[in-house]
């Protein structure tokens, strides 16, 4: 197999990264999963009706079935009186059909027996059990619900590619169908490097700190549809990274790690990772996330994406290029989080050269989309992070933008 590595003369742009990881990244092979297994996830086959929606005529109210002959004429003044032969409620009835000038006590949802044509609903009646005194007459077919309206047996129900919510799982169910092919969730582990880090709850050293990082990252993946495996912290000593690595090769089908891959003395992932020559680094033009990874590791060719540490460049570096990846391998397009356009209400500055990231709030109110940077640009700021549901995009070329001016938003949590 081929695989395309990051240039180490100039720096890759945003978009050559994105496709790297798109083009070298298959989608797992689909399987047939259980239907709740597959809440949010593209459908892998066309989906066809194999039974009629109702499968029988049956009633929509509680009421009396009848001829509609035989009530046609009910009013308050001249009310009709019919003997009730029987009772049918949904679930426990049998089989039998209707003789003229008789009605038949009926539940919503029971199959309407054969011959009656229209229900009158309780409430037209005296409610009688063993006869019963008709008010009001229905229409011929009134609150029958007949076989075949909904959903016709052979009707496509579902394309290829739709993504499976509450409606398309609930249709699914309705025709009897108990599972559904669609691909895994895949599978994504999350190592956290840096000999500085602590599990949150545990003490600090006076240089040491919360490991925010495999937190971040392993809720974004649950966010995407993966399943997080959340490995933690992990020292920089080589020998432990590569051990670490090799314990969840076992259960990931994608692994994601933060921090070391800068050009410090003890970059742990770039040390280890590089040697095998089957995962590249380089510099993505972009602020926050500057320092990227990409490759392939381990005997079935696991793809790994190594994030930088600083938590910002990290949180953004997973929307731009692990959030892609995963959609990748469920087969969910588009693969990438969709721009919407908005009024910026205050001035902001960019870095030529770079596509710059900026944390904004982004809100629709009667004068339509704006959004306000929050914060300042430093990877650090967690603060700020938490304030923004929004990425605003500058573009490499730009320096600034004025307030009032339209720029391109990366509106975040939203499914797409
Ligand atoms: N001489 C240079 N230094 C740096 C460069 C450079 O080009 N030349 N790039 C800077 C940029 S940009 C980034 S981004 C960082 C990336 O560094 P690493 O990926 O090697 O990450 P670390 O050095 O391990 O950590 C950076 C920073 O983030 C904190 N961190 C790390 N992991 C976590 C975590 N799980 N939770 C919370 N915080 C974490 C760590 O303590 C550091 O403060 O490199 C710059 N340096
Ligand atoms: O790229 Mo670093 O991510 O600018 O802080």
């Amino acid at each position: 197999m081929t695989r395309a590595l990051m240039p180490t003369d100039r720096p890759s742009t945003v978009d050559e990264h994105v496709e790297r990881i798109i083009e070298t990244i298959d989608p797992l092979p689909p399987y047939d999963q259980p239907l709740l297994e597959a809440v949010g996830l593209p459908v892998c086959e066309d989906v066809s009706a194999t039974m009629d929606l109702p499968a029988f005529d049956n009633s929509a109210m509680d009421g009396y079935a009848v001829y509609f002959d035989d009530v046609a004429s009910a009013s308050d003044d001249h009310p009709v009186h019919l003997p009730v032969v029987g009772e049918m409620a949904a679930g426990q009835t049998k089989l039998f059909a209707l003789s003229p000038g008789t009605a038949v006590r009926i539940m919503t949802g029971a199959p309407v027996p054969q011959g009656a044509d229209s229900v009158v609903p309780v409430e037209w009646t005296d409610g009688g059990i063993a006869n019963v005194r008709i008010t009001q007459a229905p229409t011929k077919g009134q609150h029958v619900r007949y076989t075949g309206e909904d959903v016709r047996r052979g009707d496509v129900l579902l394309h290829e590619g739709t993504v499976l919510g509450p409606r398309q799982l609930g249709l699914l169910a309705s025709v009897g169908r108990a599972s559904v092919q669609a691909r895994p969730r895949p599978r994504v582990v999350i190592v956290s490097t840096g000999s500085e880090l602590r599990e949150p709850g545990a003490g600090l050293d006076h240089d040491s700190i919360y490991d925010a990082n495999s937190y971040m990252l392993a809720a974004s993946a649950r966010a995407a549809g993966a399943i997080a495996y959340r490995v933690g912290i992990v020292s920089d000593d080589p020998a432990e990274f590569t051990d670490a690595l090799s314990d969840q090769l076992v259960r990931a089908d994608l692994v994601v790690t933060s921090g070391g891959v800068s050009k410090g003395a003890y970059d742990v992932v770039k040390e280890v990772l590089a040697e095998l020559g089957t995962v590249s680094f380089g510099e993505v033009a972009m602020q926050p996330g500057k320092p990227q990874g990409f490759g392939f590791i381990g005997e079935d060719s696991t793809p790994i994406i190594t994030l930088p540490g600083n938590p910002v460049s990290s949180y953004v570096s997973f929307e731009m290029f692990v959030l892609p990846a995963i959609r990748r391998m469920m087969g969910k397009v588009p693969y990438r989080r969709p721009m919407v356009r908005a009024l910026l209400t205050k001035a902001i500055t960019s870095i030529p050269g770079k596509r710059q990231f900026a944390r904004a709030f982004f809100e629709i109110d009667g004068k339509g989309a704006h959004v306000t940077p929050v914060g300042g640009h430093g990877s650090h700021l967690m603060g700020d992070l938490s304030d923004a549901n929004a990425l605003i995009v500058l573009p490499e070329d730009q320096t600034g933008v004025q307030a009032g001016e339209q720029v391109q938003v990366l509106v975040l949590d939203r499914d797409f």
